[in-house]
């Protein structure tokens, strides 16, 4: 829908938004735009884990997720880091509300490989028509990337990159901003200001791009192959506006070359 613009914010940058974040969102409504936020909890979940002395191991990326370790994954990522963006937004005049992607079947999921991963999701089918609603009376929602299956008697976790490419597909989404804890991606120290699909997967094949950077591209990329015509990577320190230059990587599809 027009004007739609997904916001994923990192869980590496949750406890440090700035003040350019919160007058960005509020300046992206006053435009006429509807913000959707998206957000993560990594940190915050390794966290609890270990003070509750609970194993988890990443494989790809990805969390496995037991029973147990999916019980705190909900209590933080649903119960704890979506009610204080919804408090921060709250504070700086901005009407939002938290929302599960199990909420009325927001996001549902199918387990990718419960031997290897338990139980987490790739998202098949996301209720868009939750998000143009509450977009239309003003409200900001706020996202925890909990999915549920089909039969509605599974909770799974996704990845929050991955939850909010497939959230900005679904909308038509005119911009998908991944916001984190570095000012873009980073080759040599430097920030590579503007990529093509192509140069990034060549920046994972060479080692430049790693870690929790690597989900993060490849659902950059899955955004531009849904149809989203650009993708940023910024930092939560950032202007997230046009007009005032957002500094960040900014990845854009090859262009065709039409004869
Ligand atoms: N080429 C790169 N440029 C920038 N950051 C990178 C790069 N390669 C790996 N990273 C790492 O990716 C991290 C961001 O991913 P992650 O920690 O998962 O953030 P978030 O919680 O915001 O999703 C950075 O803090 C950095 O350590
Ligand atoms: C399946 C999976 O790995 N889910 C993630 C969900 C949170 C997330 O993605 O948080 P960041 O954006 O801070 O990385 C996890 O359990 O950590």
């Amino acid at each position: 829908m027009d004007g739609m613009i997904v916001i994923k914010c990192g869980g590496s940058m949750i406890d440090t938004l700035s003040t350019e974040f919160f007058d960005s969102i509020k300046k992206l409504q006053s435009n006429g735009l509807k913000p959707i936020i998206v957000h993560g909890g990594g940190p915050a979940i390794n966290k609890m884990l270990e003070s509750l002395q609970i194993e988890s191991e990443f494989v790809n990326g990805l969390r496995k997720t037991t029973d147990e370790v999916m019980n705190v994954v909900e209590m933080v990522l649903s119960g704890s880091i979506t009610n204080q963006l919804v408090r921060g937004l709250q504070a700086n005049g901005i009407n939002a509300i938290g929302i599960t992607g199990s909420d009325g079947g927001l996001l549902k999921a199918k387990a990718i490989d419960k031997e290897k991963l338990g139980f987490v999701g790739d998202i098949t089918a996301v209720n868009e028509t939750i998000l143009y609603n509450l977009t239309s009376i003003g409200l900001v929602p706020v996202i925890s990337p909990i999915a549920i299956n089909n039969n509605g008697d599974e909770l799974l976790n996704i990845n929050a990159d991955t939850a909010a490419a497939a959230i900005a597909v679904a909308v038509k989404a005119s911009k998908i901003l991944f916001v984190t804890d570095v000012p873009g991606v980073l080759k040599n120290n430097e920030i590579v200001e503007t990529a093509t699909s192509k140069e990034m997967l060549s920046l994972i094949d060479d080692g430049t791009i790693s870690g929790g950077m690597i989900p993060k591209v490849k659902a950059a990329l899955h955004s531009l192959e849904g149809g989203m015509t650009e993708a940023m990577i910024v930092s939560g320190q950032s202007y997230l506006l046009d007009g005032k230059k957002i500094v960040g990587t900014t990845i854009r599809k090859e262009l065709e070359i039409v004869n």
